[in-house]
């Protein structure tokens, strides 16, 4: 799914008035029909429902939503914070319209604020994706109210003081809504996590904006869905043999840290590899042996860390850095790995970090390579940001730049491609947030670039499997008590 700037969601809006056409009215009209479809889904009409409109087309929205679920049985009121002496057009028509159906309270001030029954359901339609500066005075008020109070607090399309796409300065008065109703599009900010508590759960509502628009305007950001990852999928033919899933090396462990080799060699198997060869170092051995009987091994002359690259020719994919350490040797190991890779690579973790320690490295990459740093390796690598959009926009840089493509990991983590491309993941949860979990992601991204896949496709398709079966784990485990292993369990597509 695309991700537009609000400048684009507004060429979207005016192209499919022009169009479609239809009027800017109906439009409005649809996308209120469209929330108030979603709303009835989620909230019994038993509900009192207080609806705070702004004077833009977001409060116009607030304004048609009122009518429809009063229409619905639901006992509505609506509020308009009078933040400016003119109103939009669409907001003004639907004023008109409400009035027949109910009465609206002005809020000036302080003093005209209403109290709040505590099971009342507030929809905020105050500032839409129109917000051009911070929410000041009335406005601010009001969201300082709605916050404070206990109600459950529902946005249309964003939440009142979020920018769409750009980024909040900390006292600025925002909405903490429990859920966002977004129009056609999620919108960038909702990929962010530091606007974790302005967002909530959010919702697409496609409200019909013109797709022939939505196709033929190019964006740099996506969200990657089920059905954008599964097409992705390369189906596995009838003859197929274990020849044609590729042979993959992970260079993985040092001495305390075999487990890290043996989740991301487990993953490996399990995302579809033909055949897996693990290097190790000596003391890792039989742990692995025994652990990963699938796994062919090879072991390092020494005991606790990784020193002498192998033979590499055969291999269609090769991954390092799950608990390799820092040693001065495994600095030299992956300098000469550079040199010599001739297939597709991953880097994760310690190996990272060794590029971060020695970046004259960083030259010697092959192109597409994907790296895949939690944040803390990324800031080690790229340098430090002072928000998540300058953090963005860093690994974008720098994956331009190198050539490489970036798996910035955390929520939502978002899969940076060499042309500066961001792909937004849609799967995964907070349960994932514990140790080796990473370890998973480079033995599942390993395994499908052994297998063919184009590196930017493994990268995508890799990140969303591993957040799919870490969501299939926490249905059974509980977020709390899952692990690592719990996510290899459930892999499988
Ligand atoms: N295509 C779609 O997706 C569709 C979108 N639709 C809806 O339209 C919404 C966008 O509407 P919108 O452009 O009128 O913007 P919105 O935020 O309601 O208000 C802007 C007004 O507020 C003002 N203003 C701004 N910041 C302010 C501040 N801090 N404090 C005070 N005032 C401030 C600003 O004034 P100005 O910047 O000009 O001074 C302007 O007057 C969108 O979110 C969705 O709900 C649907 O109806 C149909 C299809
Ligand atoms: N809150 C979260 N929501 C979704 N995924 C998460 C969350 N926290 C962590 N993850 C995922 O878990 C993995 C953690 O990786 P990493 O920090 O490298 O762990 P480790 O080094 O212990 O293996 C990443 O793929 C990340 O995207
Ligand atoms: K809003």
């Amino acid at each position: 799914m695309k991700i537009f700037k609000t400048e684009q969601i507004r060429q979207a809006d005016a192209y499919t008035i022009a169009n479609a056409p239809i009027s800017s009215l109906d439009l409005m009209e649809r996308a209120s029909n469209t929330f108030v479809r979603w709303f009835c889904n989620q909230f019994v009409n038993t509900r009192p429902i207080g609806i705070f409109c702004g004077k833009g087309n977001n409060g116009g929205d607030g304004l048609a939503i009122a009518r429809l679920l009063s229409e619905k049985a639901y006992q509505v009121k609506v509020y308009i914070v009078e933040h400016s002496e003119d109103a939009s057009e669409d907001f003004h028509a639907n004023f008109i319209r409400l009035e027949n159906h109910l009465t609206s309270f002005k809020i000036h001030s302080e003093v005209d604020l209403p109290q709040i029954p505590a099971n009342m359901v507030i929809i905020d339609a105050m500032l839409g994706s129109g917000l051009s500066r911070a929410a000041t005075g009335i406005l601010a008020e009001v969201i300082q109210k709605l916050n404070d109070a206990p109600n459950k607090i529902v946005s249309v399309d964003i939440a009142s003081g979020l920018y769409a796409d750009r980024q909040n300065e900390k006292e600025d008065a925002i909405i903490k809504p429990h859920c966002t109703v977004s129009f056609q599009f999620p919108k960038l900010a909702f990929m962010m996590p530091q606007n974790a508590e302005f967002v909530g759960n959010w919702f697409v509502a496609d409200i019909g904006l013109s797709e022939n628009f939505i196709s033929a305007t190019p964006t740099s950001y996506f969200y990657t869905d089920k059905s954008e990852a599964e097409c992705k999928i390369i189906p596995r033919k009838k003859f197929s043999h274990k020849g044609t899933f590729g042979h993959g090396l992970i260079l993985a462990g040092s001495h305390g840290k075999m487990g890290a080799a043996i989740l991301s060699g487990r993953a490996c198997l399990r995302s579809g590899i033909g055949l897996l060869s693990m290097h190790i170092p000596g003391c890792g051995y039989e742990i692995m042996q025994i652990s990963i009987p699938e796994a062919m091994v090879t072991v390092d002359p020494d005991h606790k860390h990784l020193s002498k690259l192998p033979q590499i020719e055969s291999y269609s994919a090769i991954g390092i850095g799950p608990g390799v350490g820092k040693e001065k040797v495994t600095v030299q190991l992956l300098a000469t790995l550079l040199k010599q890779i001739k297939t597709r690579l991953l880097i994760d973790a310690d190996a990272l970090n060794i590029l971060s320690e020695n970046p004259y490295l960083l030259d010697h990459l092959p192109e597409k390579t994907v790296l895949t740093p939690h944040p803390k390796e990324f800031q080690r690598l790229a340098g430090e940001s002072k928000n998540e959009y300058e953090r963005l926009e860093l690994a974008r840089d720098f994956a331009k730049k190198h050539k490489v493509i970036i798996c910035l990991k955390g929520a939502n983590t978002a899969v940076v491609l060499s042309n500066g491309d961001v792909h937004f993941n849609s799967t995964g949860n907070a349960g994932m947030a514990t140790g080796g979990t990473g370890d998973v992601l480079t033995g599942i991204i390993t395994s499908l670039l052994a297998q063919g896949y184009e590196p930017e496709d493994a990268a995508i398709l890799g990140v969303y499997q591993h957040g799919l079966a870490g969501d299939k784990a926490s249905e059974i485990k509980g977020q709390s008590a899952m692990i690592a292993s719990d996510v290899i369990d459930k892999l499988g597509w």
